[in-house]
């Protein structure tokens, strides 16, 4: 027996010249033409089989290793590099994937009954969509045609240990394109890059620690493009109360053209809603974890009708099969597939396509361990994989062996052989490299070919200026009402109602009808004072840390898409919250100050009642300054609890006499102030100072106050305008 070479993948002169010559078959338009050069490649070499013996050093021939294989139905594939000089494979490779036509298993549907299926279930689908004269109309609009190009793609991540700084290579040199009118289908391995590599491509990741180029009709990316292009995320990230019909008509609203009437972008969401097949639950909210909704199959829907909504040139898609029944699965393909027949370009990343689906796809790029096993058309993987000594034994999903390859799972192939299988680093390696060398460089030289457009059509897609769908107004008066209808059902909690009341009445019987005509009484009606503020201090810092990180992954989402200016979205979401988060308070108010018999006149009750508004809103601010600052709720709650604990020691009322170096801290606490004009409200008229506390005229805390309102929140702001906006590749 020979010995072999346990690389085995070490080129040779002569391994060389096979190399190139399958390549050469590979490039070839015609299956046929492709087993003839195979053949001369055959004959040029049998050095390169013997050294791909790796694969199975124990056996001694190829047919010797069929004839052991075919016994073992388990078998699935065989990686028979022997084959490569002998061209065998190749002529096999063409009946292998007329095997994955399945014209030989018989189970797959015909193309054209796949291509006029429906798109969603029967009765999702109204009678004139099943006409085909609905069918994704406003798809067909013309929109700006987007070549894709990318050339060298890398990427890497720095993992910052306890001591040491490591580089992490997630992608090793992606090359490939993608033209309008075709789906590029991402495949591999979980963790092989398609997230990433989708991410970059849709410019979601612009970092020094990516390389190689990434182009659109020639030009790099731009914010032009960013109203140009739909990028459905994997997780679907969208609002849980609104109904289907709400979330589809706000993304209407906010992103399509100011040229469009309000009521040309409603009824654009209508359209939507009966071509995605969801008029049967468009007003059924969307539901989360806590809040039952429409199904994930449906969500997936409103999640592409989001990004669709714009007839965007380029659509990203990150699995958007995955956990639906293959039915439903084939239907969403078949839509991508019509959406780019429509004349956009389509890049999806996808799990485990069954066969059918595999056949919808125009290109495909396989992707293992960051590196390309495979660029090119969908239809061309099986021969070029068998061209290289890789094909399956049995008819099998092409996507199933494909990804098997790449995860160099050869499996039944070890339990035949001999002497050992081919580790999965070795598969892995030979894969790239027979890539590498047979088709890499033909494929960059073909993306060296300029984009057939004019030049301003090109010229458009560098254009610096971003596209706002709606005026700052308008941005501000949509974002206003989403918010205050996706937290509506937060607002009237009975849970929250509850508390608030019990708190007040608790506070009214513990202070009820108190004196503040003995100095005993006055003391106590602080305490209760005292004791208000810290209440209104403390609930709203609480509620709002929440605001901005519980929001951070939709508002990442929405300006990664320009949906509308950071501004609008926090004015909005600011003052969205504030009429009802101050009705709660009157309620309070106006219990506890009637039981515990607070100064008994208008002009007192109502500026006790401003005070705690103006706490509220402060504290308010500083929660929100907290919340968007860190972005995280363990951090953020605990430096919140330090910091109302601290204010509220220094507020006044617990200790006088402060050491002058912290003296100042009680004039960065909203209780202190809150206490101060409290107090002044109800006994200006009894006495000039209370616990050693002067009560002058309140312009001061009111002013503090009034600063920290504003304060906090520009605070909280240029927090957000920090905030990355990248999708987390
Ligand atoms: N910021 C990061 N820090 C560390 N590792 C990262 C980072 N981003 C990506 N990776 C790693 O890069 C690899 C590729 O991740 P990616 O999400 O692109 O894979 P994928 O092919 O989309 O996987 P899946 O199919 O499971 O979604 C993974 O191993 C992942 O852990």
């Amino acid at each position: 027996m020979e010995k072999t070479n346990t690389s085995g993948l070490a080129r040779t002169k002569s391994d060389q010249s096979v190399v190139e010559t399958v390549a050469a078959a590979f490039k070839s338009p015609t299956s046929s033409e492709a087993v003839g050069a195979a053949e001369n490649g055959g004959a040029l070499s049998r050095k390169s089989s013997r050294r791909l013996m790796v694969a199975s050093p124990g056996r001694t021939s190829s047919i010797g290793k069929n004839t052991h294989i075919r016994k073992s139905r388990s078998a699935q594939m065989k990686f028979d590099f022997d084959e490569v000089g002998s061209g065998a494979a190749l002529s096999r490779a063409s009946s292998a994937s007329l095997g994955f036509s399945f014209s030989f298993t018989g189970f797959t549907m015909p193309p054209d009954e796949i291509a006029d299926s429906k798109l969603f279930s029967d009765d999702d689908i109204p009678e004139d969509l099943e006409a085909g004269t609905r069918k994704l109309k406003y798809q067909a609009e013309p929109t700006l045609p987007i070549y894709l190009k990318f050339t060298d793609v890398t990427y890497k991540v720095i993992l910052k240990g306890m001591r040491t700084t490591e580089e992490k290579d997630i992608l090793n040199g992606i090359t490939g394109s993608v033209n309008p009118g075709e789906v590029l289908a991402l495949m591999g391995p979980s963790g092989s890059g398609k997230t990433t590599l989708l991410n970059l491509l849709g410019g979601r990741v612009r970092q020094p620690t990516v390389g190689g180029s990434i182009t659109y009709n020639d030009q790099p990316y731009s914010k032009f493009l960013k109203s140009r292009i739909g990028f459905v995320t994997q997780d679907d990230v969208l609002f849980p109360h609104l109904t289907v019909k709400e979330t589809l008509t706000y993304a209407a609203l906010l992103r399509l053209p100011k040229t469009l009437t309000k009521e040309q972008k409603e009824k654009r969401a209508v359209d939507v809603i009966f071509e995605l097949g969801l008029e049967r639950c468009q007003d059924t909210m969307i539901g989360g974890s806590f809040v039952r909704g429409v199904s994930g199959g449906e969500r997936k829907r409103v999640s592409i009708g989001n990004e669709i909504i714009i007839n965007p040139s380029l659509l990203f898609l990150d699995e958007p099969t995955s956990g639906l029944d293959s039915t439903t699965a084939l239907r969403t393909i078949q839509m991508l597939h019509d959406i780019a027949e429509a004349g956009k370009t389509v890049v999806t990343t996808i799990h485990q396509p069954s066969s059918r689906l595999f056949h919808k796809f125009d290109k495909l790029i396989l992707l293992g361990k960051g590196s390309l096993l495979y660029f090119g058309k969908a239809s061309d993987a099986m021969v070029y994989f068998s061209s290289i000594g890789c094909s399956p034994l049995i008819a099998m999903n092409p996507a199933e062996f494909l990804l098997d390859l790449a995860n160099g799972n050869l499996n039944d192939v070890s339990t035949e052989t001999r002497n050992g299988k081919p580790s999965p680093t070795v598969v892995h390696e030979y894969l790239v490299e027979a890539y590498e060398t047979r088709v890499a460089e033909t494929e960059k030289k073909k993306l060296m070919v300029p984009i057939p457009l004019d030049e301003e059509v090109k010229s458009k897609v560098s254009s610096p200026k971003r596209q706002w769908g709606a005026s700052w107004s308008e941005q501000y008066c949509i974002l206003f009402w989403r918010g205050i209808k996706e937290r509506r059902h937060d607002y009237f909690s009975w849970l929250r109602i509850t508390q608030v009341l019990s708190t007040a009445i608790i506070l009214g019987l513990l202070w009820w009808q108190s004196d503040s005509n003995s100095q005993k009484g006055l003391q106590e009606q602080a305490g209760l004072l005292f004791f208000i503020g810290v209440f209104w201090g403390f609930f709203p810092v609480f509620t709002a840390i929440f605001t901005f990180p519980q929001e951070r992954a939709m508002l990442s989402k929405e300006r990664a898409a320009d949906m509308y200016r950071l501004s609008a979205y926090f004015v909005a979401r600011t003052t969205s919250d504030l009429p009802l988060d101050l009705i709660l308070p009157v309620l309070f108010h106006v219990v506890v100050y009637f039981m515990a018999g607070l100064r008994r006149s208008a002009g007192p009750f109502f500026l006790s009642m401003l005070t705690i508004f103006l706490c509220i809103v402060a504290a308010q601010g500083l929660g929100l300054a907290i919340g968007a600052t860190l972005m995280d709720l363990k951090r953020a709650t605990t430096l919140a609890s330090v910091t109302v604990m601290t204010f509220m020691l220094a507020g006044g009322f617990f200790v006088k006499k402060v050491p002058i170096f912290v003296s100042w801290i009680r004039y960065l606490s909203f209780n202190y102030h809150t206490y101060k004009l409290l107090l002044k409200v109800q006994y200006e008229h009894i006495t000039p100072s209370i616990n050693g506390m002067r009560l002058d005229n309140g312009l001061t805390e009111v002013c503090a106050l009034v600063a920290m309102v504003f304060g906090y929140r520009l605070l909280a702001y240029l927090s957000l305008r920090r905030m990355k906006l990248q999708s987390g590749a």
